[in-house]
């Protein structure tokens, strides 16, 4: 191959198309040509997404889903072809596809950012602009969905106790998270795939994080490579790290010091994943891609995970256990939380492990269907702490389903350190980029402000567990959801068109 240093004249496209088959297999990223007939039989999505781009600018389906540096990391240097004369090269027009072009005609009609009063606004939105690839991963849950829908329901379950006559003209919901100082009580949770819904990925999560000083918990499976994600991070800005634990401990030991290096200032440790979970509107948007050939790999024992997850997770270890903590602390000074638990005697043993913190999740409803809600499990285990005198000894988040302040309020009366907020911010940012996020951030502030008027609290130590009538969130009165995939997505399959005798 004409090494890219040596290289006098740019590929053509005429020649990369030469190269289209398994025996002979180049791409081309970002104007530049790879050799990946070795790699195909090694790539976690499988080979087939690779092919269906063989010979072809495989740029967009490639950005989403890898960080920048991972040709460079992975991909041997004398399979790097060099330049690319992008004239010559025939590009795929989005234009001519009907549903992109139906797509860019209700972004034209689309809401202006102003008409948005509340975080369910931008889901509305971005449910009718974003990508259908993008929506259906951003936007799924496990199995039936149960968990997901209970995630936010949980909240209707609580009630306030409002004290009155409290004199609330000066009103501060600042709070710190593991020592920072943040503006308000809830982080940006890690997800994955910032690319899927913006070009620029996960940044526009940074920079809205600086806007209104809350912390970015940085997903190890991000768009972004995570230099780019520290880079963007202004002056103090602080920001955590969300880790899968990698089969390879010594990659996991690497991602570990390097983020302490870079100063990041808390690990936080997903323990609810050891498989990503079934997420079907993900896996049938993907079977119209070939992404999803993943599920076909072989007969009936069809890969448990959709095409892009299961290709960016392959890696994570499920014999993850409590008997590697102790190593975590050998290798780290940040603070380590785990992030997951899902049951009072797991916040024990997390204690009794000397982690300086857990999330009570269930990962947004993408992992274990029919798994409590975050706000549930806090419900459980505060009182059990409070009687062991526990209740100062860890900090405590929840996440999931949080889309109002009354639902961060709720949390922190139950004794909440702060919440997690996830897809809300991905679909401020799909919709509207970081005016949207910006502006989501400014409508949970201004909402956090009137409600803790309203219920009788100047500053956050007032909130406490007799502000809040918890007796209904143990009932799970389960309607079949309305959204089920049943019927919406069977529908969707058939389409409108066809008569279903
Ligand atoms: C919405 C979403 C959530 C993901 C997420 C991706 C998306 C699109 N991903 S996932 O691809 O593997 O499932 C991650 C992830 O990388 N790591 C993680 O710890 N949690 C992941 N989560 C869970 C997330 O950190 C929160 O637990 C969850 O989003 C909170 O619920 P809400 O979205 O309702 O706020």
């Amino acid at each position: 191959h004409p090494s890219n240093d040596t290289q006098a004249v740019k590929l053509s496209g005429e020649e990369v198309t030469k190269h289209n088959s398994r025996e002979s297999c180049w791409v081309i990223i970002h104007g530049r040509a790879y050799d990946v007939t070795e790699f195909l039989p090694e790539h976690p999505g499988g080979a087939k997404i690779i092919l269906k781009y063989a010979g072809k600018d495989a740029s967009d389906e490639y950005d989403p889903i890898h960080p920048p540096d991972t040709l460079d990391k992975y991909l041997d240097k004398k399979f790097h072809l060099g330049e690319v004369d992008m004239n010559t090269v025939e590009q795929e027009t989005k234009e001519d596809d009907p549903e992109e072009q139906e797509r860019q005609e209700r972004i034209k009609r689309m809401p202006i950012l102003e008409q948005c009063y509340n975080l369910m606004d931008f889901e509305a939105v971005a449910r009718r602009v974003m990508k259908r690839t993008a929506w259906a991963y951003y936007s799924s849950g496990a199995d039936d969905e149960i968990t997901m829908r209970e995630n936010h329901s949980a909240f209707h379950k609580i009630w306030f106790r409002p004290r009155v006559l409290v004199d609330v003209e000066k009103v501060d919901f600042s709070t710190t998270m593991l020592g920072t100082k943040v503006d308000i009580p809830f982080y940006v949770t890690a997800t994955a795939l910032g690319k899927l819904g913006n070009p620029e990925g996960e940044v526009i999560l940074t920079r809205g994080a600086k806007k209104h000083n809350v912390i970015q918990m940085i997903p190890t499976l991000a768009s972004c490579s995570f230099d780019e994600l520290i880079d963007a991070a202004e002056g103090n800005q602080v920001q955590w790290l969300q880790l899968y634990v990698n089969k390879n401990r010594d990659i996991t030991k690497r991602i570990v010091e390097h983020a302490e290096e870079r100063g990041c200032k808390g690990l936080f440790i997903t323990v609810d994943a050891p498989q990503l979970g079934r997420r079907e509107k993900d896996m049938r948007s993907k079977f119209s891609d070939v992404g999803s050939n993943v599920q076909s790999t072989g007969g009936h024992d069809v890969d448990r995970s959709q095409g892009a997850a299961r290709a960016i997770s392959s890696f994570i270890d499920p014999s993850l256990s409590w008997k590697d903590i102790p190593w975590f602390q050998s290798i780290t000074k940040m603070p380590i939380l785990l992030k997951g638990i899902q049951r009072v005697e797991d916040v024990i043993r997390a204690i009794e492990a000397g982690v300086q913190g857990v999330v009570l999740s269930n990962h947004g409803g993408r992992q274990l269907d029919f798994a409590r809600s975050g706000i549930e499990v806090l419900a459980e285990v505060m009182p059990v702490l409070r009687e062991r005198g526990w209740e100062d000894k860890i900090e405590i988040y929840i996440d999931g389903g949080v889309r109002r302040a009354t639902d961060i309020i709720k949390a922190l009366c139950l004794g909440a350190r702060g919440v997690g907020i996830g897809r809300p911010f991905l679909y401020a940012m799909s919709a509207y980029g970081l005016p949207g996020v910006d502006r989501a951030m400014h409508l949970l502030k201004a909402e956090m402000e009137m409600n803790m008027r309203l219920i009788g609290a100047a500053k956050i130590e007032d909130l406490d567990p007799s502000m809040v009538d918890t007796r209904g969130i143990t009932t799970h009165t389960t309607v079949v959801p309305a959204d089920t995939l049943s019927l919406n997505v069977y529908d969707a399959l058939i389409g409108p068109k066809e008569k279903v005798s």
